[in-house]
């Protein structure tokens, strides 16, 4: 089985008062449109697979580093995703979501990145489970989840069948 990771850099967006914004004050997360690999042509956050001898915040900060050039710390474990593919698991996905970092979103040969208000996340150009577990994530709450696809590989090709989910769940672990 894969394991792999995703995290969430998220700030806050501040109306500016002087442009006449009437905008209201919103948070934000940096999404990724992804360019090529699992997931080609959607919208994620940084991340992907564990490296040999690696633990799994490890792997989301060096992710987070070679995609989009941004230094993340204090990450926050915010979910736990199985993906399992004709009945197999296929995938683990360690979720997080941070607020401290340094440096600026810069493209890659892997993503663009771009800041989102976390009501304007395009979910209809995501992998189909994100709506259901996303937007907890994002709000500030934890989610351990199971979600099947059918069809065979790759995943991103296999269709979304069912799910279990559960939302305000605690990490032991620290993972
Ligand atoms: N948001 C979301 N992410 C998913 C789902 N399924 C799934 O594998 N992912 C994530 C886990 C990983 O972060 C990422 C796939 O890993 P990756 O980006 O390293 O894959 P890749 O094939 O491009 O690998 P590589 O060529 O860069 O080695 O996609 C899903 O249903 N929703």
């Amino acid at each position: 089985m894969i394991e792999a990771t995703l995290c969430f850099p998220l700030r806050e967006w501040t109306p500016d008062e002087r442009t006449g914004d009437d905008r209201e004050r919103t948070d934000e997360v940096l999404l990724i449109e992804k360019r090529r690999g699992l997931g080609e042509g959607w919208y994620n956050g940084p991340g992907g697979k564990l490296e040999n001898g690696e633990t799994p915040r490890e792997c989301a900060v060096r992710e987070t580093r070679e995609e989009v050039g941004l230094a993340v710390r204090n990450l926050e474990k915010a979910g736990e995703l199985t993906f399992t593919l004709d009945g197999d698991r296929h995938t683990f996905c360690h979720v997080y979501r941070t607020r401290s970092f340094d440096g600026e979103p810069t493209p890659s040969d892997e993503a663009r990145p771009e800041w989102v208000p976390i009501d304007e996340v395009p979910y209809d150009r995501m992998w189909e489970d994100d709506r259901l577990w996303l937007p907890a994530v994002l709000e500030g709450d934890t989610v351990a989840g199971e979600f099947r696809f059918e069809g065979g590989e790759p995943l991103d090709e296999a269709d979304f069948a069912d799910h279990d989910l559960e939302r305000d769940v605690s990490f032991e672990d620290r993972s």
